[in-house]
């Protein structure tokens, strides 16, 4: 199976070499020059979990594709903003068989992908795992995740490819599972994302220190609340008590409580833009339109806005 990584960030990077790693025939695409001439010339060195680990791996700029190049498996990690642009540049690389697995963060990938690919060919999800990149072609991955995922096709056949790919993740340690529920799986990950990603960023700490503060756990459980809200007005069944548990998860230090999420690499690591209208900005406009009120949402929102523009970031 012919696997293709759009986007070879930190996640990129991380799925990238986990694949190779176990054997895998990978393929990365990525928009980043520095990153794309560090690949080429040393393959990916990650600290895996406190060991330099070093794999080397075919990568191509998303606008200099190998023209030869088509993929079974497509897998897109771009930032949620560059997503429509890189699909775009490198439509010749998709077939008519090609698998489309979506795990970025936030909502509305399924309008976005649906515009290029038949729900046949696609397969959402999300997923715990974490990244970070200390420098071009130099990413660091610790702690443990999972990844769940479901097909939008109904036939047989894309349940059918939607469980190999579970299954080829699970050979390869990412740990697939395969989901029931499409928007279940996406708003219990925006749970995360929309209190995490955000409440880090502003706050400029891990997810175990935020934890650890106490006087965090009311704004968590009104951003929460206001997801839930949000996904039951929409028909989607979500259950309160159980997302602030699921949230919880991040906490731990043993496992990816550690972590500074990735809004936190974009805006405070790198002066990057970040993802925040895809996930707390797409709840708020989502709350709007079914009359759902989400006053937290908004105002992080607008927080994270602001702390981009008085930075400056592009
Ligand atoms: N990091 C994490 O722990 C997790 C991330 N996700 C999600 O996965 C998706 C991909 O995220 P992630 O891998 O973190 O993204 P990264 O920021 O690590 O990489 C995304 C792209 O940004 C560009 N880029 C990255 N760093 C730099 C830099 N310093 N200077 C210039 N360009 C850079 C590269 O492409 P280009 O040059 O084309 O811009 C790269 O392909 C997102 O939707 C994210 O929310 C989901 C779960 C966990
Ligand atoms: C919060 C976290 C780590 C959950 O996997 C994430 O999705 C991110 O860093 O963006």
């Amino acid at each position: 199976m012919k696997i293709v990584i759009l986007g070879a960030g930190g996640m990129g990077s991380r799925f990238g070499l986990m694949l190779k790693k176990a054997g895998k025939d990978v393929t990365l695409l990525d928009g980043w020059d520095k990153n794309i001439e560090a690949i080429r010339e040393h393959g990916i060195r990650a600290n895996y979990n406190g060991e330099e680990v070093q794999v080397d791996i075919d990568i191509y700029p998303i606008d200099d594709v190998d023209p030869d190049l088509k993929a079974d498996l497509l897998i897109v990690f771009t930032k949620a903003m560059q997503l429509e642009d890189a699909i775009q540049a490198t439509r010749s690389i998709v077939t008519d068989q090609t698998k489309v697995l979506c795990l970025m963060n936030g909502i509305g990938y399924d309008d976005i992908l649906r515009k290029y690919f038949d729900d046949e060919q696609i397969v959402l999800g999300n997923t715990m795992w974490t990244a970070g990149l200390e420098g071009p072609g130099r990413p660091k991955l610790f702690g443990n995740g999972y990844v769940n995922l479901l097909n939008l096709g109904k036939s047989e056949e894309a349940t059918a490819a939607a469980k190999d790919i579970v299954a080829l993740l699970d050979e390869v340690g990412l740990n697939g599972v395969y989901e029931k529920e499409i928007f279940y799986l996406i708003y219990k990950k925006v749970c995360v994302n929309a209190t995490m990603n955000g409440l880090c960023t502003i706050l400029e700490c891990n997810m175990a220190d935020l934890g650890d503060a106490q006087a965090s756990h009311d704004l968590i459980n009104q951003l929460v609340k206001e997801v839930v809200d949000v996904a039951n007005a929409e028909g989607v069944e979500m259950d309160l008590d159980e997302m602030i548990d699921h949230v919880g998860e991040c906490f731990n230090r043993e496992t990816i409580g550690g972590h500074f999420p990735s809004m936190y690499q974009d805006l405070i690591t790198n002066n990057r833009l970040t993802e925040i209208d895809y996930i707390n900005g797409a709840v708020a406009q989502k709350g709007e339109k079914l009359n759902v009120p989400t006053p937290y949402n908004q105002f992080l929102t607008s927080l994270v806005h602001t702390k981009e523009q008085l930075l400056g970031a592009k």
